[in-house]
C-alpha cells in the first residue's frame, strides 16, 4: 500500500518523541534518587490510578508536550488525539504540588524544543495551558478520519522501577496505522548497529536509548540514537530477524503475570521446542526488540476480561511490520484499530513475529496449546 507523503507528520512525530524521551530520562533520574523512594521526593511524584496502576509526572508531562506541539504544528481544529492519561486527579484542589511538578518538567522540556527543530512557546506554559493540552487528548478515535494515538509512558511500572519503558506515538487514518514512533530511552543499542543496522551481531560496545519509526507501506523502519542534548543527524535501517526455527527464537512477553499468562506461553514455547528463556521486558520495547532483530517473537495473552487499548500497540505494530515482521491476534487476524479506544474482537491474545514463516508456526501451535491448557 502506498501512503501519501505524510512527511510533516512523520518529522513532527519523531522530533517530539525525542523531546518527550529527554523529559522522561530526566524524571526517571529524579525518581531514582534516594529521596524519591515512595515517589514524592524531587518532583518524581508517582500516583496510583483507580486500577492501581502507576502514573507519574512523566506520563502527564509527555502527554502535555506532545499535545501542545501537535496543536502548534497542525492546529486544534479537527485535531484528534487518543491518549492514555486524563486530568481528573491533576485538576483536584489537593493536587497543586503535583500540577506544579508537571508544569516544571513540561516547561523545562519545551525550553529545549528548538534543539529538536520544534517551536517553543513564547512564554512558559501556565497550569491552565497544561491541563488544556492534556485534556485535549480525550478523543475516542473511530473508523473514519485521522487520529493521533499516544501512550505517553508505556510500561510505567518499568519506568518507576528504573527499567525499560517507551514513549509511543502513532497516526491512524481511516482505521489504518500509517505512522509509528517509539522512543525507547533505556534500550541497549549495539554501537555498530548505529552505523550498520542494529541486528548485526558482534562484541561491540553498547549505547543506551533510541527512537524507532516507520511509515506504512514504505517497507522500511528506522532507528536514531537518543542524544542527551538534541536531534541526531543520522538514522539507520532496521531489519527484523530471519530466524524461523522456534528452537533458535527469543520470545518476549510482559514482566507482570497479571498482564499475560506466563504459564500458557511457557507451555506453548515448550511444545514448539523453544530453548531460550523468555525475555520479560516492560512496555512496547518488546515490539522494538523484534523490529531491530534482537528477538523473534512477542506474545501477550491477557486475562479474557481485559480489553487491550490501541495506544499500547499502534506504534509498535507498524514498526514491526515495516521491518519485515507480522502482528496478528491468535487467530491470525490483523489487529483492528477502527473501533475506538479498544482493540475489539481480539482472539485470545497478540502474536508479533519477525517473519511470516515463524508466525505461521506459532499461530498453528496456539490452538492446540489452548485446548490442552483448558483441559
Ligand atoms: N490487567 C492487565 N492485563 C493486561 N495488560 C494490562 C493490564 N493492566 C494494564 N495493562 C496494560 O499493560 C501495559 C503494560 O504492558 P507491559 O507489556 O509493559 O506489561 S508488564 O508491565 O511488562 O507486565 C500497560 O501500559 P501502561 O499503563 O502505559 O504502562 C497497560 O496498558
Ligand atoms: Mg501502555
Ligand atoms: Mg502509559
Ligand atoms: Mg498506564
Amino acid at each position: 500500500m502506498e501512503v501519501e507523503s505524510l512527511a510533516r507528520e512523520m518529522e513532527t512525530a519523531v522530533r517530539v518523541v525525542h523531546l518527550a524521551s529527554s523529559l522522561c530520562v530526566k524524571v526517571q533520574e529524579k525518581l531514582r534518587l534516594p529521596s524519591s523512594i515512595n515517589g514524592n521526593g524531587n518532583g518524581g511524584h508517582v500516583k496510583s490510578k483507580d486500577d492501581d496502576s502507576p502514573v507519574t509526572v512523566a506520563d502527564w508531562g509527555v502527554q502535555a508536550i506532545v499535545s501542545w506541539i501537535l496543536a502548534e504544528v497542525f492546529g486544534t481544529q479537527n485535531l484528534s488525539i487518543v491518549a492514555e492519561e486524563d486530568t481528573d486527579s491533576l485538576s483536584k484542589a489537593e493536587s497543586l504540588a503535583l500540577l506544579g511538578a508537571v508544569s516544571n518538567v513540561v516547561n523545562e522540556a519545551l525550553s529545549e524544543a528548538t534543539k529538536y527543530g520544534l517551536t517553543k512557546p513564547d512564554e512558559p506554559l501556565g497550569s491552565d495551558d497544561i491541563l488544556k493540552a492534556i485534556g485535549r487528548c480525550n478523543s475516542t478515535g473511530g473508523p473514519k478520519g485521522r487520529h493521533w494515538v499516544l501512550d505517553p509512558v508505556d510500561g510505567t511500572l518499568g519506568f518507576v522501577r528504573g527499567d525499560q519503558y517507551a514513549v509511543a506515538l502513532a497516526l491512524i487514518e481511516d482505521s489504518e496505522v500509517l505512522l509509528g514512533v517509539l522512543g525507547c530511552p533505556n534500550y541497549p543499542v549495539k554501537k555498530e548497529g548505529l552505523s550498520n543496522g542494529c541486528n548485526q551481531s558482534g562484541a561491540g560496545s553498547v549505547s543506551k536509548g533510541c527512537v524507532m519509526y516507520a511509515k506504512r507501506g514504505s517497507g522500511q523502519a528506522w532507528m536514531q540514537p537518543l542524544l542527551p542534548n538534541g536531534y541526531p543527524e543520522s538514522a539507520t535501517l532496521l531489519k527484523a530477524s530471519t530466524v524461523d526455527d522456534p528452537v533458535l527464537a527469543t520470545v518476549c512477553e510482559p514482566v507482570e503475570r497479571a498482564n499475560s499468562n506466563h504459564l500458557f506461553t511457557a507451555g506453548l514455547a515448550n511444545s514448539m521446542g523453544v530453548r531460550k528463556q523468555p525475555m520479560r521486558v516492560y512496555s512496547m520495547v518488546k515490539y522494538a526488540a523484534i523490529a531491530c532483530g534482537d528477538a523473534e517473537v512477542f506474545m501477550k495473552f491477557a486475562q479474557s476480561s481485559y480489553k487491550e487499548k490501541i495506544w499500547d500497540h499502534a506504534a509498535g505494530v507498524v514498526i514491526v511490520e515495516e521491518a519485515g515482521g507480522v502482528v496478528t491476534d491468535a487467530g491470525g487476524r490483523k489487529l483492528n484499530f477502527s473501533k475506538g479506544v479498544y482493540l475489539e474482537g481480539l482472539d485470545k491474545g497478540i502474536i508479533a513475529c519477525s517473519n511470516t514463516v515463524l508466525h505461521d508456526k506459532i499461530i498453528g501451535a496456539v490452538y492446540a496449546s489452548w485446548e490442552s491448557s483448558s483441559l
